[in-house]
Formats: C-alpha cells, structure tokens, sequence
C-alpha cells in the first residue's frame, strides 16, 4: 500500500514537473502580456456585436500561435541558451524536453490555433498572427538574433502585432488606430530588452550573440535606453491626440513614463547595480499598467 501511495506520488510529481516544462518553454507570462494587449486591441475596435465566446476564442487563437512561436524559439535557440546562465536550465537546453517533442508541442497548438482564428476570427487575422509568428521565430531567432545589434528593434515587430491582430479579429479589416498601438510596444521594446542585456550582458558575450551592450558597448546602450523612453513617451500620446482614448489614459500614461525616463537617466547617470534589472521589471508593469489604463479609459469615459 505504502510503495502504491509513494509511485502515485511520484507519477504526480512528474507529471506536474513535465506540465512546468511545457509552461516555460511556451514562455507563457510572455504570452499572458501579448494575450491583454490584443485583448485591449479587439476591446477598442468598434462594436460589431460578436458575442464574448467568439472574442475569447480568437484571443486564443492568438495565444497558441503566440505560444508555438515561443515554442521554435526554444528549439531553435536550445544551443545558445545552454552557454546562458539566465537560460541555461530551460527544458530543452538541458534535454529534459527533446527537440522533436517540443517540435510537435508547437505544431499542435500552432495548427488549433490558426484553425480556431479561421473559424471564429477571420481570414486576415489567421495569416497576420502566422506573419507575427514566422517574424518571431524565424526571422528574429534565427536570423536577426546573431546577424545584428538592430535584432531586436527589427524582430520587435512580431511582437508588437498583437493589439493589431485582436482589433482585426473584430473587425476583420486594418486601420490605423491600431497600428498606434503597434508603435507603442514597437518602441518600448528597446528599453525592455536592453535593460536586461546590459545586466546581462556576459551571457550573450559567452554566447556571441551580438547584442547591443556587446557591439557597442554598454555606455553606448545606456543612451539608447533614454532616447527610447523619451520616444516612448511621445509615441504614448499619439492614442489621446487622434481621440482614441481620453483623459484617463493620459494622465496614466503621462504617471508610467515619467517614471520610465527617470529610471532609465539613473541608469544612466547614477546606476548602482541593481538598477538596470529595475527598469527591465518596470518596463513590464509599465506595460501592463499603460494597456490596463487604454481599456479603463474607454470604458469609464465613452
Ligand atoms: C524582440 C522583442 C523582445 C525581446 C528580445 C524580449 C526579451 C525578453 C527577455 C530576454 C526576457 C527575460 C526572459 C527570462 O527571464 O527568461 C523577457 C521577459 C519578459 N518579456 Fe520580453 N522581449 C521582447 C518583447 C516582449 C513583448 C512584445 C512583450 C509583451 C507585450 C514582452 C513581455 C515580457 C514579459 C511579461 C516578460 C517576463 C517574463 C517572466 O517573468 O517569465 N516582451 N523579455
Ligand atoms: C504570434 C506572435 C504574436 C508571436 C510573438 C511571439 C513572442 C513569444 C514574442 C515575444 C518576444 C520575446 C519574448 C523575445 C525574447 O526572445 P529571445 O530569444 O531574445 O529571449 P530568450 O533568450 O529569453 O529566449
């Protein structure tokens, strides 16, 4: 009885190891943030009346793509992240999770998740979330990533689409607000990742990946920090000038990049040694925050 309680034990045990594994190699909080931003993409869009099932089917849709992608970076990569010691412990660098496995983990949940876009989203939104993963997996990982220090300001792309997508998922056409929003974590982007690549910068020197605090060095870095706060900062008004969104969001906003340049000049001017893994950690809540504050504004205000 004891030795049957025991291997149930450790089946459970395993299998909730095996289902952390899965978790991590979809990057799933990752995914989480790309899900709320095309959430406040499709939340903005006009009304045209779909009901709540189809519209969470298609944010689904969003994040099984967004989740393969995710999926073939870790594949891909799976040589680059074993010399990382952020990375070095990931399932499939240390072989816990085979290459093939992961493969069919990604065409599994890529295949449901065009399919669930074609179904319940439309036509164009299924090919520009294919577009958003090709951009990702493909072209940034395994291209972008070890040709140039411009990696990931180009390869940002892929991951900016989503409020793009989820405003297309309602309305089955393009338009330009949302490519507002696009713009804004296209250029938040820089800040959130070269934060992290100046703390982390003897990783990707082992690696040879040429990261902009490597080919240019980190002073250098530092600049470009603040020159795309303050881009950012501009590109955040755009939303409220064009009418999209209101006072509410403004004034979030206005709160969120003020302290986002404030972080990034102390990294630059007076950094201590936590400070650049501090900016990276806000560049997170800030976005999360500055999308919250587009969807509270438009539905406290219109
Ligand atoms: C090319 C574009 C991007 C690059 C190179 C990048 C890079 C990174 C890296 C290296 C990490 C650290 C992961 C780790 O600790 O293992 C990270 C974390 C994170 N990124 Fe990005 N990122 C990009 C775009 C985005 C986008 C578009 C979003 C969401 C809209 C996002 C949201 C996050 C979140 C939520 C985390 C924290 C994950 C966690 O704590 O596990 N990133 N990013
Ligand atoms: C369909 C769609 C919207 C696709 C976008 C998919 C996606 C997961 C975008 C997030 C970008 C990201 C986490 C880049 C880090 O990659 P990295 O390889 O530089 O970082 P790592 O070293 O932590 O793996």
């Amino acid at each position: 009885m004891a030795l049957l309680l025991s291997s149930e034990k450790s089946l459970f045990i395993q299998s909730s190891e095996l289902l952390k594994d899965y978790l991590a190699i979809s990057k799933f909080k990752v995914v989480a943030m790309l899900v709320l931003t095309a959430w406040v993409g499709l939340a903005l869009a006009p009304d045209v009346g779909r009901g709540v099932f189809v519209q969470l089917a298609s944010l689904l849709g969003i994040g099984l793509l967004s989740a393969a992608a995710a999926v073939i970076n870790h594949v891909v990569d799976s040589e680059i992240d074993s010399k990382m010691a952020r990375t070095r412990h990931r399932p499939v660098a240390k072989g816990r999770l085979s290459k093939q496995h992961a493969l069919s983990f990604a065409a599994t949940i890529g295949i449901l998740g065009f399919v669930m876009l074609m179904v319940w989203a439309n036509t164009l939104t299924a090919i520009l979330t294919l577009f958003a993963l090709v951009g990702y997996a493909f072209i940034y990982t395994s291209f972008l990533k070890r040709a140039t220090p411009q990696n990931i300001v180009i390869g940002g792309l892929a991951g900016a689409m989503p409020p793009l997508l989820g405003w297309v998922s309602e309305t089955g056409h393009m338009a330009a607000a949302p490519w507002l929003l696009v713009m804004i974590i296209f250029t938040w982007t820089p800040p959130h990742f070269w934060a992290l690549a100046i703390a982390r910068k003897s990783d990707y020197e082992r690696a040879k990946i040429p990261m902009l605090p490597v080919t240019h060095g980190i002073e250098f870095c530092k600049t470009c920090v603040v020159g795309y706060s303050i881009l950012l900062a501009l590109v955040c008004v755009l939303p409220y000038l064009i009418g999209m969104s209101g006072l509410i969001y403004l004034l979030g906003a206005s709160v969120l990049n003020a302290i986002f340049i404030y972080k990034a000049l102390k990294l630059k001017i007076a950094p201590k040694d936590d400070t650049a893994m501090d900016l990276f950690r806000f560049s997170i809540v800030h976005l999360m925050l500055l999308f919250i504050a587009l969807f509270i504004d438009k539905w406290l205000v219109l």
